[in-house]
């Protein structure tokens, strides 16, 4: 297991959510097509509205629509961006990856840590919670606005777009991002919702855990797991998916291509010594849920797109494939194998922004459990470590 990248370990408490292998996530007890079902959205029948799962893995109760509005309308009210942190995202070359950007962006908002205050101001331990609830809140609620500042200084000329107080969470980052087509609102909801959370061992959401563990405060430790979820075999999966679909394209000239030709490119892709981005899970051994439900999505909006027919051939090609190899655990597709091509349906083809997109939406799992972790006291976080010797040696005597 320490060799292994403590697979299998139990070794965390996590409220929100749980992963089981074989049928994904569950948000406080409730699978995917349950919150679709319980939880208010937009409109009647629509997808979860984000606030509705943010309430739900705080508290673990289901929230009304009045409830939603209400929290809707309180994240709007601490949306308010300091100009220090455009400026500070301004220092960086519009060149940067758009996550290197946000972290940037993010690690500017600390300037208004709430808790970094109140410890200086010498609050006692049980009252902890209460300024990283304020952090979070405030964390959660401005995150929208410089996520789209970056895309909008990146790819539309710095043309920004300013909140629009009538709309809710998903649908306002759309809007500033300049998307304001209703199925893309839509999609944008379920996007947010579905990315929250994992569970708390994937590597963002226990790298902001750890990082809190110290009493470093929301925005330190967010900023943290924003660089985790910036690795190609985290978050980053989904830019790179999207690139791999289009070299598949640029290869052939088209996304309509036989089973044999995507085979061939395939093992192309092996034989490099690279991973089928999108494909293969830490957790799970079955396809990912959050991978289905957009596949539904797409079935009932975009079915003839020939980007979203690529990707379900794919997913009938790819699983023999890396079974085949004999050491894949798991040969399904994950969320990653999914999202990109409904961005670029949607109009949002710059597939190095995706994780940005991500990033948003992990705030609302990895917050709830930072405010749970300062509620419950949860001590600083420091595990042993053993030196390749006494492995060597505990493995020489057990054996
Ligand atoms: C939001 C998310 O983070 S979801 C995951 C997003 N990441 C990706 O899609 C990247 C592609 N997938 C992968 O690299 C892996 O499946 C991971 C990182 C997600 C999981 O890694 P592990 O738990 O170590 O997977 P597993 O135990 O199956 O790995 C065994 C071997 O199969 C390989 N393997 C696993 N998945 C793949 C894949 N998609 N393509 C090629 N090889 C793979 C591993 O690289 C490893 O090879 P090695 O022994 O030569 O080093
Ligand atoms: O659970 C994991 O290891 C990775 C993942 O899918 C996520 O964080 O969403």
């Amino acid at each position: 297991m320490v060799l292994g990248g403590m697979r299998g370990m139990t070794a965390l408490v996590w409220l929100g959510s749980a992963v089981d292998p074989d049928e994904g996530i569950r948000f406080r007890g409730m699978s995917i097509p349950e919150c679709q079902k319980k939880l208010p959205g937009a409109f009647t029948g629509g997808e979860p509205l984000p606030e509705a799962v943010l309430w739900l893995l705080l508290t673990g109760k289901i929230p009304s629509k009045a409830q939603v509005d209400s929290l809707s309308k309180e994240l709007r009210s601490r949306a308010t961006i300091p100009d220090y942190a455009y400026k500070a995202i301004d220092a960086l070359p519009v060149s940067a990856h758009p996550m290197t950007q946000f972290t940037t962006g993010v690690m500017a908002l600390q300037v208004q840590s709430e808790f970094q205050k109140a410890y200086e101001g010498g609050i006692a331990k049980a009252r902890y919670w209460e300024p990283t609830y304020e952090d979070t809140m405030n964390l959660i609620a401005r995150l929208p606005a410089i996520a789209a500042y970056i895309y909008r200084r990146k790819y539309k000329d710095g043309k920004i777009i300013p909140l629009d107080d009538s709309l809710d969470y998903g649908a306002n980052y759309a809007h500033m991002l300049g998307f304001d087509d209703p199925e893309m609102l839509e999609f944008m909801r379920l996007y947010i919702s579905i990315h929250s959370d994992h569970e708390g061992g994937n590597v963002s959401s226990h790298t902001a855990h750890l990082v809190a563990s110290p009493l470093s405060d929301p925005y330190l430790a967010f900023a943290a797991a924003l660089n985790g979820l910036a690795g190609p075999l985290h978050g980053l999966a989904n830019q790179e998916v999207l690139r791999w679909i289009r070299s598949i394209v640029a290869e052939f000239g088209t996304p309509n291509i036989s089973t044999e030709q995507l085979a061939d490119y395939i093992n192309k892709t092996l034989s490099r010594g690279q991973v089928v981005p999108g494909y293969g899970h830490g957790v799970l051994r079955q396809t990912d849920p959050r991978y289905t439900c957009q596949r539904e999505f797409a079935l009932k909006h975009l079915p003839n797109d020939p980007y979203f027919q690529l990707v379900s051939k794919i997913k009938e090609v790819v699983p023999p494939i890396l079974t085949k190899l004999g050491k894949v655990k798991n040969p399904w597709p994950n969320v990653d194998a999914h999202s990109g091509v409904l961005l670029n349906y949607y109009g949002l083809t710059e597939e190095n922004y995706y994780t940005v997109l991500f990033g948003v939406s992990r705030s609302f799992g990895v917050g709830p459990q930072l405010i749970w972790d300062r509620a419950l006291g949860m001590p600083l976080e420091r595990p042993k470590s053993v030196t390749l010797e006494k492995l060597e040696q505990l493995v020489a005597k057990s054996s």
